[in-house]
């Protein structure tokens, strides 16, 4: 797909117009066309007041349709602009917004929502939040089970508890004794997890030792816009499936130093049954081949000595005793209320219009744009230019 010429913001002609739905667009409503499609984006998304709805008319067959949104998208408001980008994007500015809500990506077309409307057999749109500067990486840990995955994780939160946070899954197993709903994981109900899959509420999900597992979108948004750089505890399958998404994370695998070792591990952690080490450790065998061989993860670590281990986690994160480690300043984009919008290639113009405006202009740089649906879109670069 092409990239939209400059200046090509289109508002709705006279506001009004009847949908196939009998829904009545308002003025507030805004349109942008990508080759024999318009996406309208305005008013609210089935009827919920908190979401802003995504219309889509297809020129040649003359029909609206509804799609799936994907991510938490911005909260309806007074208006929109939006500008077509390259890669499937569309670029949507809230009109007098708060500072951390003003910008948002619509992906059309990207790889992301191409994937999910593969695995749903409908149509996807996805949003994700536009923030300035560069987010460090999200980590996924994979390894087989009892290998101390878990203990690594819980260590790094510990001792830099502002800087990572943990993507909490959903699972249809049962609590171990001590775990705790919504902070290790969200145990769910299988037919409303399968649900939620259907509805398309999760980045990936797999099978594991004879349950579901995935990893909601809401579970990465949140933690990203704590600041905090985001971890997944997630198996070879599910991580296979992040690496086809646009999350552009570190992958790392984590082996044990013999099958015996990890066995050890296992019955000394007292939280399974033998018939459920078995399993496990039937599996570990082939997560550790695919760990290995599958070329999905850049880094393999051995965890042989805990401390030893540890201080590779830290190295490969680079993180070390010289290097300061805080979270992520979470920037806001403060834009006028009243503005026009132009695009001259990958530079944004913010014009402040209005009886007192003071001409000052915005300037957004989406050269270094990175990341995006499920997630965050990092890498704005901000500048405003006053008038003189
Ligand atoms: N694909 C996927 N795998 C997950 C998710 N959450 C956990 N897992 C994996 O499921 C497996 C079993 O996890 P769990 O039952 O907590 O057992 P443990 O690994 O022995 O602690 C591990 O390999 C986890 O990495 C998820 O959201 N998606
Ligand atoms: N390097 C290590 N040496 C000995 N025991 C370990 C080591 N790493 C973890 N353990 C222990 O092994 C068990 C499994 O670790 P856990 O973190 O629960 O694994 P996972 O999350 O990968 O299933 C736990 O009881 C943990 O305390």
């Amino acid at each position: 797909m092409g990239e939209a010429p400059a200046f090509f913001v289109d508002h709705l002609e006279n506001g009004h117009h009847t949908n196939g739905f009998g829904v009545k667009s308002e003025d507030r409503d805004t349109s942008v066309q990508i080759g024999d499609r318009s996406y309208v984006i305005g008013g609210s998304h089935e009827g919920n007041p908190l979401f802003l709805g995504v219309q889509i008319h297809d020129k040649t067959t003359n029909k609206w349709s509804s799609p799936t949104v994907l991510g938490t998208g911005p909260k309806p408001c007074k208006g929109y602009s939006a500008i077509v980008l390259k890669h499937g994007r569309i670029l949507v500015i809230k009109k007098g917004s708060a500072s951390d809500d003003s910008i948002w990506f619509l992906e059309v077309d990207s790889p992301f929502v191409r994937e999910q409307r593969k695995l749903l057999g409908k149509e996807v749109v996805a949003w994700s939040k536009g923030v300035r500067g560069n987010a460090e990486k999200p980590i996924v840990i994979s390894g087989p089970s009892g290998v101390g995955k878990g203990t690594l994780i819980a260590m790094l939160m510990k001792e830099f508890p502002s800087m990572f946070g943990f993507s909490v899954s959903h699972t249809t197993r049962s609590p171990r004794f001590m775990e705790k709903n919504g902070v290790h994981y969200h145990f769910a109900d299988k037919t409303v997890m399968e649900k939620e899959i259907n509805d398309g509420k999760f980045l990936e999900f797999a099978s594991v030792h004879g349950n579901l597992y995935g990893t909601s979108i809401e579970s990465v948004e949140v933690v990203t816009d704590s600041g905090k750089r985001c971890i997944l505890d997630i198996d070879v399958q599910g991580a296979r499936s992040v690496k086809s998404s646009s999350l552009d994370a570190i992958f790392i695998f984590v082996c044990p130093p013999s099958m015996k070792e990890l066995e050890d591990r296992l019955r000394a952690r007292g939280t399974e049954t033998e018939e459920q080490i078995q399993k496990r450790l039937r599996n570990a065998e082939a997560e550790i081949k695919a760990g290995k061989s599958s070329g999905i993860f850049e880094h393999i670590l051995y965890n042989d000595n805990l401390e030893e281990c540890y201080k590779n986690l830290k190295n490969l994160l680079g993180i070390n005793d010289d290097a300061p480690v805080n979270g992520v300043e979470v920037e806001g984009i403060n834009l006028p209320k009243e503005h026009t919008v132009t695009k001259i290639e990958d530079k944004i113009m913010i014009q402040e219009t209005g009886e007192a405006t003071k001409n000052n202009m915005i300037v957004l740089d989406l050269a270094s744009i990175n990341g995006g649906a499920p997630g965050r879109t990092r890498g704005i670069v901000l500048d405003t230019v006053k008038s003189s």
